[in-house]
């Protein structure tokens, strides 16, 4: 199968290494022109994903016409650049596979319903999970949900993808599958800042339990399954980025928590760290659903320059509730 990449950043470059190990041939396009470079000189991308050699086979282009004639494209660009593009690329009637995590400022629309937008002939899948682009791209064990209501096109995407080291599970839940891995960067900022802040192990512990419950509060609002928000796509990537610093929204929350401000953190920055953009979005969308997400508010003031005591205060004076409600 020829397989486009849209997206030359770390995850990008690790899924088109997936691809191209699976037997696939693969064209992925990068925005630098020195990654391009880089990795038709067969060096990689020391850029976005240092130190990883890459299968030869890989070809990249800077010019996204390229990717006509593409039988499936994953789309990998930071959530807030899909629509840009998506829009400029020749994929009108392709499947695409979205891989980006976050929603989108302005619309509040997932990932998917920005492609489904775009070019709404296209077939469309979700792929997220629990998956840092360096031990996916050295062929570490890794596992994730590939989500998309078309079975058939479902089973012949995992039979491209799927590889001893990448493990793939299917699921028929789209939007749940999109909304773990959107809501999970908002979350591990939040275990950074309890990390950063010396607040202590039982913290995070709580974080996760009570995040992942404002998640599928969420989720179920948008007509998620919580058994998909309880897998892979959601739980399974909450535990892993809540607690490793190789996460960048994880380690953004550190820096939050050892009282240095966001915006000088995100200023220059050229790895993303969606939460930081998502957490705004999601604060919006859930007054939208009328759904109460405290942690949610808390980086979001966080990241506007809230005091971190008074955030902290305040969210442990909240009334307190029963668990399940
Ligand atoms: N790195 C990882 O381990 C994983 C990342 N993801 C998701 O993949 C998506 C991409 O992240 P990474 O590959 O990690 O990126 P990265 O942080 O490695 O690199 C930044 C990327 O942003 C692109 N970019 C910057 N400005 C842009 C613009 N104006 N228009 C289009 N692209 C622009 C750069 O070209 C580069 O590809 C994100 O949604 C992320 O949450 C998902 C799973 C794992
Ligand atoms: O999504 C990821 C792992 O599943 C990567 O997390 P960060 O974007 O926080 O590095």
């Amino acid at each position: 199968m020829r397989i486009g990449v849209i997206g030359g950043g770390a995850w990008g470059t690790a899924l088109a290494a997936v691809a191209a190990r699976g037997g696939q041939s693969v064209l992925l396009w990068a925005r630098e022109s020195e990654v391009v470079a880089a990795i038709n000189a067969g060096q990689g991308n020391p850029q976005f994903l240092p130190g990883v050699p890459l299968p030869a086979s890989i070809r990249a282009t800077g010019d996204l016409d390229a990717l006509a004639g593409v039988e499936a494209a994953l789309v990998v660009p930071p959530a807030q650049h899909v629509r840009a593009v998506l829009s400029a690329a020749p994929l009108a009637d392709v499947p695409l596979v979205l891989c980006a995590k976050g929603i989108e400022a302005g619309t509040r629309l997932l990932v998917g319903e920005v492609a489904r937008q775009v070019h709404p002939a296209a077939p469309s899948a979700v792929l997220s999970g629990p998956t840092f682009a360096h031990e996916v791209a050295k062929g570490l064990p890794t596992a994730v949900t590939l989500a998309c209501e078309d079975e058939g096109l479902r089973a012949r995407l995992a039979a491209r993808l799927a590889g001893p080291g990448f493990r793939i599970y299917g699921s028929s839940d789209v939007v749940g599958a999109e909304i773990g891995g959107a809501v999970k960067n908002v979350l591990a900022i939040a275990c950074g800042v309890v990390e950063g802040a010396g607040l202590g192990q039982n913290a995070r512990a709580a974080l996760i339990a009570r995040g992942f419950a404002e998640m599928t509060r969420f989720g179920v609002a948008r007509g998620a399954q919580p058994e998909t928000l309880a897998g892979l796509s959601g739980l399974g990537d909450l535990v892993l980025t809540c607690s490793s610093t190789s996460s960048r929204n994880f380690s953004l929350g550190i820096g939050l928590g050892q009282g240095r401000s966001a915006a000088e953190m995100l200023a220059n920055r050229t790895t993303v760290a969606e939460g930081a953009f998502t957490a705004p979005v999601l604060r919006e969308a859930a007054a939208e659903a009328g759904v109460d997400m405290p942690v949610t508010q808390a980086v979001c003031a966080l990241l506007e320059g809230a005091a971190l005591r008074t955030v902290v205060e305040a969210l442990l004076a909240r009334p307190l509730r029963e668990e399940g409600a």
